[in-house]
């Protein structure tokens, strides 16, 4: 298939983007990034945008700044990790800093598609895409990650829970707004797990974890699925079974729980996997994430 015919802007600054992403509001204008999502949407026809805005060459958008202070309306405290929505996966994974301070970006980027789609493909593009079985989206909740955008109205900050859509809701990106960086608060613990799907290599479930533990005891848990539901949800459930509890004692039960917030009647079902059976993935994969970032942690 052949994409539809579109006009091609690259645009030269954040600023720029945004006045002919405005200048055309009636032309459907998309975002054009690493193109892994979007490209193969316009040739399948899933997308008939007639603007396209290459936002690849910004400067300033892509990389991974430490230290980050945040805003005082946010919970998160200081010393957040700030990567820029361009940055690529093979950014992420060469990233030693991201490895110490948010291992679950790095654990679920590692497993993420292939060399080629790692070497293009870009954080913002993947949450802002958020495909169900999209393996960015899990770890971004579980890491408590915020998401900072530009826009005709300014800039502004959201919640990845609201950003993603995470309680079934749209998405709260707006119209004609560009994500540029991505947060993330220190966390040294973090894993995740995923079935990958035989074909496409996207998550038929995946489970992404992020653990605080005080002395033996997990004091919070953030646990999140990819590839069950239409968008990625956390795992109340396990994450209320964890907190409390001691670190050698908690995780089998805990991720036996995993399926009982979802209706198997809610998720996905294809030809790979009905959603019941993904739904029974799930503790398998959740089991395997804690895990792993309990590995991170020692
Ligand atoms: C064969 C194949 C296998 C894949 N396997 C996996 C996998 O295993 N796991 C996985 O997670 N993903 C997988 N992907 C998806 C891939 O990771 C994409 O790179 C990603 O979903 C989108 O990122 P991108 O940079 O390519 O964005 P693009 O395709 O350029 O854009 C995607 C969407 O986001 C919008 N957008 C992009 N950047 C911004 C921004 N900064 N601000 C506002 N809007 C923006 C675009 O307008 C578009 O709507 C796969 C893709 C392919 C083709």
């Amino acid at each position: 298939m052949f994409p539809p015919h579109f006009d091609y802007h690259r645009a030269s600054s954040i600023d720029d983007a945004l006045d002919v992403l405005e200048r055309h509001r009636d032309d459907d204008p998309r975002i054009l990034a690493g193109g892994h999502s979007l490209l193969p949407d316009l040739k399948n026809g899933r997308a008939s945008p007639d603007v396209l805005v290459d936002i690849g060459e910004i400067d300033g958008l892509r990389g991974i700044e430490s230290g980050v202070d945040v805003e005082s309306d946010t919970d998160h405290g200081t010393g957040q990790t700030a990567i820029g929505a361009l940055t690529t996966y093979a950014d992420v994974l060469e990233s030693d800093h991201l490895e110490r301070h948010a291992p679950v970006l790095t654990d679920a980027t590692r497993v993420l598609a292939d060399l080629q789609i790692r070497n293009r493909g870009t954080v913002g593009g993947n949450l802002t895409a958020a495909e169900p079985g999209a393996d960015l989206p899990a770890a971004a909740l579980a890491a408590d990650a915020t998401i900072h955008v530009r826009g005709p109205d300014g800039e502004r900050t959201i919640d990845a829970g609201e950003f993603l859509g995470a309680d079934g809701s749209e998405s709260a990106l707006g119209e004609r707004e560009l994500v540029t960086e991505i947060r993330v608060p220190p966390s040294p613990t973090g894993g995740y797990a995923k079935k990958t799907h035989p074909a496409s290599g996207y998550a038929m479930v995946g489970v992404a974890a992020v653990l605080e533990i005080d002395t033996e005891t997990i004091a919070d848990a953030r646990v999140a699925a990819t590839g069950v539901l239409e968008h990625a949800v956390r795992l109340t459930a396990v994450e209320d079974a964890l907190v409390g509890e001691r670190v050698d004692e908690a995780i089998e039960t805990a991720a036996e729980r995993a399926g009982e917030t979802i209706d198997p009647a809610d998720a996905r079902s294809d030809d790979h996997a009905s959603g019941e059976f993904r739904v029974h993935l799930l503790s398998t994969y959740a089991a395997q994430a804690l895990e792993r970032a309990m590995e991170v942690d020692a």
